[in-house]
């Protein structure tokens, strides 16, 4: 037959594993004795009260005005693990006290080998409570002359650092958040944090908090704040719209406090998208972990995540009305919003309504340069765009600017998002195709000049065409192919590779290989209506048209933006300098030397 058995606890084997596995480090003992100060004035309803904590390093103790202990429960409490007096009799945690799992006094034992518990309930006896981390408890008459508990510990030698005046005061302090009850530690009260919800506040004194706990605990002056709250978890919040721009990757924490005291910097508290804002919120009805230092990621959790996101995605909606408030938030966030507009229907229409875009008929939003255009005609290259936006606004086209970072993959989200936008992607190949060379006509009559031009580019790498194009001011067009400069990279890359390619270049030499070889340099389109390339037409020294075609490549090449390469720069000075030969050379036919100035 069996016999029933109860279970022993070897309670050191126990703090071992509280200290390794639930704590994050044995200055918990500090939080965890002013918790239970904190509950205790809770219950006796003495919140006002003082909590005073005295500690010389190797002694300390706290006292506190609260509820007490009386003698029939000490042992009960105190003497069992697990049992705790903040649950009702279904075992849910009471709403207003911290507690819940009667294990925090036990985190005393991680620096001290003893508590001593003098306690007293309004009109009780004092009693006393001595538990050894042995594992043996006493209890006694105590000391105690008012109601409240006094609880001692003396330092285990080696853990004196975590009695030290200095990081008690320094964990009390960070512990209390927002609780207003007076905390002394060696006689100086320490200062809560300065209450951002301030429900007693008129509203300039409560914005002026509000930007003091931004200031003091975030570090910066925020560039906006508005109030969060989800109700059903008792959530109360202020979001912080940081003042610089900030890497949207970069998850910041946000400050979690739970019934007034600190859990800690939580990240995961909104979706990285909402990168823009640090948060700090309080709520009554979050459920804390066993060691306090984090949330319970239940349902209830995932509730206030959603809510507390739809609140930052509603106050961004509500900024599009707002010009002011929307351009200083744009003038510092803009990039960063269009790098995460991908992220939900919300982003991508406040991005496409509000987000400039740079066009080549000036600075407009995508939805505002539908209205005009129709179709969303743009480059994914800087270069592209700057070679083309002139040549299309001679046209009436509209062109836009896709090239920053992020740009593209938003036309692409709102074509991904509404099929029905119209989209066409432009390269400059695009533009040889609309311009087309010359005309049989044209070809004929430029047919030498094109030839002494294809002969003049030759140390550039470059094609020649000739093409009929507006405005008629600009003399020739460098029209560059970004993927074959890629390609040719590449394969540079590899040529310099000495020995054996390690596996990236060879899979990048597998690229070069698949890729169907295409003629990837340049071409100088020369514009058939400009008047330098007519007359030049009728010039048929080799040696001033091949110098002025150079000249005329310089300047299509400082038209791209790109970087002039030495060579060109040399090579456009060597046929200025020629020009300047033959012009000074014709000046002395024109105005022979007179013998008389000569003598
Ligand atoms: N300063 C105090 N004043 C009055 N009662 C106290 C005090 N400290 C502890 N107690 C009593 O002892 C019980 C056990 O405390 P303990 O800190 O171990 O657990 P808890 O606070 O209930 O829960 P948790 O483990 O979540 O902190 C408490 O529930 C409370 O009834």
């Amino acid at each position: 037959m069996s016999s029933p058995g109860a279970y022993d606890v070897d309670l050191r084997s126990l703090i071992d594993v509280l200290g390794t596995n639930l704590y994050s480090n044995p200055g918990v003992y500090v939080r965890e004795l002013v918790q239970n100060a904190l509950d205790a004035h809770t219950v006796a309803g003495t919140a006002d009260t003082e909590i005073a904590i005295e500690t010389d390093g190797v002694e300390f103790r706290i006292d506190d005005h609260g509820c007490g202990m009386s003698r029939s429960v000490i042992a009960d409490l105190l003497g069992t693990i697990g049992r705790s007096s903040k649950r009702d009799d279904l075992g849910f945690a009471a709403e207003d006290t911290i507690g819940q799992f009667g294990v925090g006094l036990l985190s005393a034992f991680l620096v001290a080998d003893a508590i001593d518990v003098d306690s007293r309930t309004p009109g009780g006896q004092p009693v006393g409570w001595s538990g050894s981390v042995a594992g043996r408890f006493t209890v006694a008459d105590g000391t105690r002359a008012e109601p409240g508990t006094t609880i001692r510990l003396r330092a285990r030698r080696g853990s004196e650092k975590w009695l030290h005046p200095h990081r008690v005061r320094r964990l009390v302090t960070d512990y209390i958040g927002l609780r207003r009850t007076p905390v002394r530690v060696n006689g100086e009260t320490i200062t809560p944090v300065a209450d951002p919800f301030g429900a007693d506040l008129n509203a300039g004194e409560r914005a002026a908090r509000r930007i003091a706990f931004c200031q003091d605990e975030f570090g910066f002056t925020p560039l906006e704040t508005f109030e969060l709250s989800v109700p059903q978890a008792g959530l109360r919040g202020v979001a912080y719209v940081r003042p610089s721009a900030s890497d949207p990757t970069q998850r910041a924490g946000h400050r979690c406090y739970v019934k007034g005291l600190l859990v800690g910097d939580l990240a995961d508290l909104l979706p990285d998208w909402a990168y823009f804002v640090r948060v700090v919120i309080d709520a009554q009805g979050l459920a804390l972990t066993a060691s306090r230092e984090g949330l319970v990621r239940d349902e209830l959790f995932a509730e206030v995540r959603d809510g507390l996101a739809a609140q930052v995605s509603d106050w961004l909606v509500r900024l599009g009305d707002h010009t002011s408030a929307r351009e200083r938030f744009l003038a510092v966030h803009e990039l960063g919003i269009k790098s995460i507009a991908h992220r939900t229907p919300e982003l991508l229409r406040f991005v496409d309504r509000h987000c400039r875009y740079e066009t080549n008929v000036g600075p407009m939003s995508l939805s505002a340069f539908r209205a005009r255009f129709g179709t969303l005609r743009y480059t994914s290259s800087v270069d592209d765009f700057r070679v083309l936006a002139d040549i299309l606004t001679h046209r009436g086209v509209g062109l836009i600017n896709a090239g920053h970072a992020f740009e593209t993959a938003v036309i692409r989200e709102l074509l991904h998002a509404n099929p029905d936008v119209s989209c066409e992607p432009v390269t400059q190949q695009y533009l040889l195709g609309q311009i087309g060379v010359a005309g049989t006509d044209d070809a004929d009559t430029f047919a030498v000049l094109l030839d002494a031009a294809r002969r003049a580019l030759l140390r550039f790498d470059c094609r020649a065409e000739t093409g009929a194009f507006d405005p008629e001011s600009v003399a020739a067009l460098l029209i560059t192919d970004d993927s074959a400069q890629l390609d040719r990279d590449r394969e540079q890359l590899l040529a310099n590779v000495e020995g054996k390619a390690d596996a990236w270049l060879s899979a990048l030499a597998g690229l070069v290989t698949d890729t169907e070889p295409v003629d990837g340099r340049p071409t100088l389109v020369l514009n058939t209506t400009n008047p330098l390339i007519q007359r030049l037409n009728g010039i048929h020294d080799e040696l001033v048209r091949g110098a002025v075609l150079r000249t005329i490549y310089g300047q299509a090449a400082i038209r791209t933006r790109r970087p002039v390469s030495g060579v060109v720069a040399a090579e456009v000075d060597e046929a200025l300098g020629i020009l300047a030969d033959l012009a000074a050379r014709s000046v002395d036919v024109v105005n022979p030397p007179s013998p008389q100035s000569d003598s």
